[in-house]
């Protein structure tokens, strides 16, 4: 929660001559949001400062929410136009048809933070004009100290950067307390994936990432490590929001999977695993598809959430950073919301005429540097083992980033028997390393 700056009454400042910042359909809809869902409600009340907003009746009425709210009582249009009339406010703030009014205008409740944050933004200009506007009025005071008017003019402006945010923060450690604390993992399987974490995993066109990550989601669903079927895990809520691929196709894909898991009798209970197809791509620079991927996350908070191919997630230049930097907000938040990992798939680019095939994400170099893993499948230098015929297909799993923290990803994976990947260790391995030169399956 944000506090009011206190402004000293020799400086208060001048009226704006301008119209101060504020966006009244933003505000409009924060109020909305809060009418409309009770998770919306709570997340903007823990945020927004009442005095945030520029409209006299609005901070009224969000103060009349705020109230419900602290007693527990259900906020919906026509509880909050009795509140108010009880309080005697309601007259004042537009009568019951603008409670209803402000509950139609809201595009979507998901959006209720973002509103929020805009509110909040044009807040902090108002409040900057007004420093502003004092330090000139510092600046014509002639009895003062020209020193210490600096000095004040450099605490108001360190004053609006905290806004009371300074004292909560905690006092920062000393190195030595810092590393006795124990190391907390929240493993979703140990080992391999804990929740919070971002993996993309590339290959070029038909190199089975699909695949391996339909295989992984099962898997996980079905509590089976994904690369140990012998190993079983606790099962995980999975949502699948697949950008590519229709259902007909999708329902194929999956089929063998679920049998896969009943014949290791692990077979998928209802309710842990959700998908959706969306074959033409999302486009998560826009409001309505951000809506989308919230909502969806919002009602199943799932474990782990697998959305994608990259390329599928908005409609622009794949190259473009800004793009894809409004896209990976988009996918932080949703991963903030659940508390939940995120696996995504990105193609590799094309080869150049020498050397191997990059395996770093096409597209924008933020996919390089967002996730805390990046792995790409590249076909084993041994021929006979590269080969798409059964039991081949050898992969190797090739890092193209550092990892940010110690995971046991398999170093080689080939087509299996029962699951359509499995790890395994070439003839030629290293006894130590498990390194390979050609990843020699026979
Ligand atoms: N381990 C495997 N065993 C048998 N078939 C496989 C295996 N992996 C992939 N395939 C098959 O190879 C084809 C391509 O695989 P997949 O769709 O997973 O690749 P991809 O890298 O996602 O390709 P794209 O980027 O073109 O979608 C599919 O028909 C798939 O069924």
């Amino acid at each position: 929660m944000t506090t009011e700056i206190a402004w000293e009454p020799a400086l208060d400042p001048a009226p704006f001559e301008r119209t101060p910042p504020h966006d009244p359909v933003a505000e409009m809809s924060v109020l909305g949001a809060c009418l409309l869902s009770s998770e919306a409600c709570r997340a903007v009340l823990d945020f927004l400062n009442p005095a945030a907003f520029y409209e006299r009746r609005h901070e009224d009425i969000f103060n009349g929410i705020g109230r419900m709210h602290a007693t527990g009582q259900p906020i919906d249009p026509i509880t909050l136009a009795k509140h108010l009339a009880d309080s005697g406010d309601l007259a004042r703030v537009g009568g019951p048809g603008y409670i209803h009014q402000l509950a139609r205008a809201v595009p979507t409740a998901a959006n209720g933070e973002y509103y929020a944050e805009i509110v909040e933004d044009r807040y902090l200009r108002r409040e900057l004009i007004k420093l502003g506007t004092s330090v000139v009025t510092m600046g014509y005071a002639t009895d003062d100290d020209t020193y210490d008017l600096v000095e004040r003019a450099v605490a108001m402006a360190r004053e609006l950067r905290d806004r009371g945010q300074a004292t909560d923060d905690l006092p920062t450690e000393d190195l030595l307390d810092f590393v006795q604390h124990e190391d907390n993992y929240d493993w979703i399987v140990p080992g391999l994936l804990e929740r919070g974490d971002r993996l993309i995993l590339t290959a070029s066109e038909g190199g089975g990432k699909s695949t391996l990550l339909r295989q992984i989601a099962v898997c996980l669903a079905a509590g089976i490590h994904p690369f140990d079927p012998a190993t079983y895990t606790d099962p995980v809520r999975v949502l699948v929001l697949d950008c590519e691929n229709g259902e007909p196709a999708s329902r194929r894909k999956y089929r063998p999977l679920l049998n896969a898991a009943e014949r290791a009798k692990r077979g998928l209970r209802r309710g842990q695993f959700h998908i959706e197809c969306r074959p033409a791509g999302v486009d998560l620079t826009r409001p309505a598809d951000r809506a989308w991927v919230m909502r969806r996350v919002e009602r199943l908070m799932p474990d782990v959430l697998i959305v994608g191919p990259v390329y599928r997630l908005h409609a622009g230049n794949p190259n473009d950073e800004e793009l894809a930097r409004k896209v990976s907000v988009v996918i932080d938040e949703a991963r903030a919301t659940a508390g939940c990992a995120v696996l995504m798939e990105a193609h590799s680019p094309h080869g150049g005429p020498v050397g191997p095939r990059s395996l770093r994400p096409l597209g924008s170099s933020l996919w390089m540097r967002w996730p805390e893993f990046g792995f790409g499948l590249r076909p084993v230098e041994d021929e006979k083992s590269a080969a798409n015929e059964p039991g081949a297909r050898g992969r190797r799993v090739v890092p193209w980033r550092g990892m940010r923290d110690e995971r046991d990803w398999p170093q080689f994976v080939k087509q299996g028997q029962s699951w359509p990947w499995e790890s395994y260790r070439p003839v030629d391995a290293d006894q130590f390393t498990g390194y390979s030169a050609t990843g020699a399956i026979w």
